[in-house]
């Protein structure tokens, strides 16, 4: 028998809390996106191997197979060994994760078929194709996955935390997303196999962000998994494995938290780039070599962060209790720019003082994030970034915007009333000060995983 499930997890946006979320003291708030990672399943019964093959037919040479002997996952990690010898370390690892963690009696052939949202990757040199209902089209690339620009929306988090529920599905086919145990253990899972395909252990905001869509976060300890990859001897791996998956508190933290209604996230690409190692690696230097200094900074930021989050959860709230007056904030939001509503603050002639808020706490967000700047050296909000954002709160409509998670040239987001979306890109197209900057054709999509109806992927599976 065949079955077909589909499931899908989304890309994220990083609003606030890049590098302090680093460490378990403090929280971040990241926005989950509708550019999305969908894994549709087909499995079989068979009889004496288990086949795995993941697809991946939007790019050139995206197919990874692997005839697998299942006495090697008996107690023990085992690696894989692709039929072509080609490599995706994500893919292998999700496989030999899950693979580690059930311990399978039973022989399968099993190919999950991935797809991702245009938003994921730069658009040249590809062609989109649709399903037959044309309710979904994706970019198909001339060349291999690796060779494909990425815009930072997280992709081996989305294709990790997709492929961990779908592979997951083909051995449980009662498996329900909708069941909160089931959606933190497909979280632990993939938090581990992620880890495990990066060589590190970064603070997991991603992988969280994919499994439970916009949330305000809290880290788990790294030892979780730095013991885990340090167990020498194979055969205990599997039993560590289920210990740290099924039965260990990770104390993280995934409080839903989503962008007040008629507000947009709007990001923007930039043209250039940074590494985000490089610039935890100079942040992280200077926080241990200046601890008083960078407490002061890490308080001030994370007060700031925490205010944001709870002037959006204010908003969200007002529309609800009071939704005429709510309307009418939005309306004085996408008739004014942010400088104009700051000038009328301090005129005293603010209509909406939580309009304000917002404004304010961007502002605050971005001075200490300035600071951490000019202290350590880390290109967080260089000039030119500075520049543009500055120049962001001009625009009607516009709350104003930060540097995403790490920061640098990689993009910028900013934070706009639903009636402006347009007009904004569309006024910012002709001008010189924009001109690095490409909006993202995207918006907020607070879900975490789901399951997809399969008719809306036929005819490209
Ligand atoms: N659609 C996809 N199909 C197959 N593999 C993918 C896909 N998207 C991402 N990956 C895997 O993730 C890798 C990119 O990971 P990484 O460099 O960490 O970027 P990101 O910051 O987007 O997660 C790719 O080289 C590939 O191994
Ligand atoms: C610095 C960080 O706290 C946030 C980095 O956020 P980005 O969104 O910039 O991440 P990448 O997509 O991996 O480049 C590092 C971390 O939390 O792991």
């Amino acid at each position: 028998m065949t079955q077909t499930r589909i499931f899908s997890a989304p890309g994220k946006a990083f609003l606030a809390g890049g590098y302090l979320v680093l460490d378990a003291s403090y929280e971040a708030f990241v926005v989950a996106l509708s550019s999305r990672m969908h894994a549709a399943t087909s499995v079989q019964k068979a009889n004496d191997t288990t086949t795995i093959t993941v697809k991946s037919p939007q790019f050139k040479e995206g197919e990874w197979s692997f005839n697998i002997d299942l006495t090697q996952f008996k107690q023990n990690k085992a690696s894989l060994k692709e039929k072509d010898g080609r490599r995706n370390p994500f893919v292998e690892s999700t496989i030999s994760t899950i693979l580690s963690y059930l311990q399978p009696i039973e022989n399968y052939t099993i190919t999950i078929t991935i797809f991702s949202d245009s938003g994921y990757h730069s658009q040249v040199n590809s062609v989109p194709k649709s399903s037959t209902n044309k309710l979904r089209t994706f970019q198909y690339h001339s060349a291999p996955i690796t060779e494909v620009s990425k815009t930072g929306l997280g992709s081996s988090a989305g294709l990790v935390t997709s492929l961990t529920i779908a592979l997951l599905s083909c051995y449980d086919s009662k498996l329900d997303i909708k069941d909160e145990p089931t959606l933190l253990k497909v979280h632990n899972l993939a938090q581990v196999a992620h880890c495990l395909a990066q060589g590190k252990v970064g603070s997991g905001f991603d992988v969280a962000t994919a499994t439970f869509g916009s949330i305000v976060y809290r880290r788990f300890n790294p030892s979780l998994i730095n013991d885990l990859s340090a167990i020498e001897d194979n055969t205990k791996f599997s039993e560590a494995l289920v210990k740290l998956v099924d039965e260990t508190n990770w104390k993280i933290t995934h409080n839903k938290c989503c962008l007040p209604s008629g507000i947009k996230l709007l990001m923007g690409d930039i043209v250039g780039g940074s590494e985000t190692p490089k610039l935890v690696s100079k942040v992280l230097a200077w926080r241990k070599a200046e601890p008083e200094k960078s407490l002061e900074l890490w308080t001030n930021l994370n007060n700031a962060n925490m205010s944001l989050v709870s002037v959006l959860q204010n908003l969200q709230a007002l529309s609800k209790e009071n939704p005429e007056r709510y309307q009418l904030l939005l309306k004085y939001l996408n008739n004014n720019s942010a400088i104009e509503i700051d000038q009328a603050a301090s005129e005293k002639k603010l209509e909406f003082s939580e309009v304000e808020d917002v404004i304010v706490a961007i502002r605050t967000i971005r001075k200490y994030l300035k600071q951490m700047t000019v202290a350590t050296g880390a290109e967080i909000e260089p000039d030119e970034q500075t520049e543009l954002l500055d120049a962001t709160e001009s625009l009607t409509g516009c709350l104003g915007g930060v540097v995403p998670g790490a920061g640098g040239y990689d993009a910028i987001c900013i934070l706009v009333g639903e009636e402006s979306v347009k007009k904004i890109a569309e006024s910012t197209k002709g001008q010189e000060k924009f001109k690095s900057v490409k909006w993202l054709d995207l918006e907020e999509q607070a879900e975490g995983i789901v399951e997809e109806d399969p008719k809306d992927f036929e005819g490209l599976i």
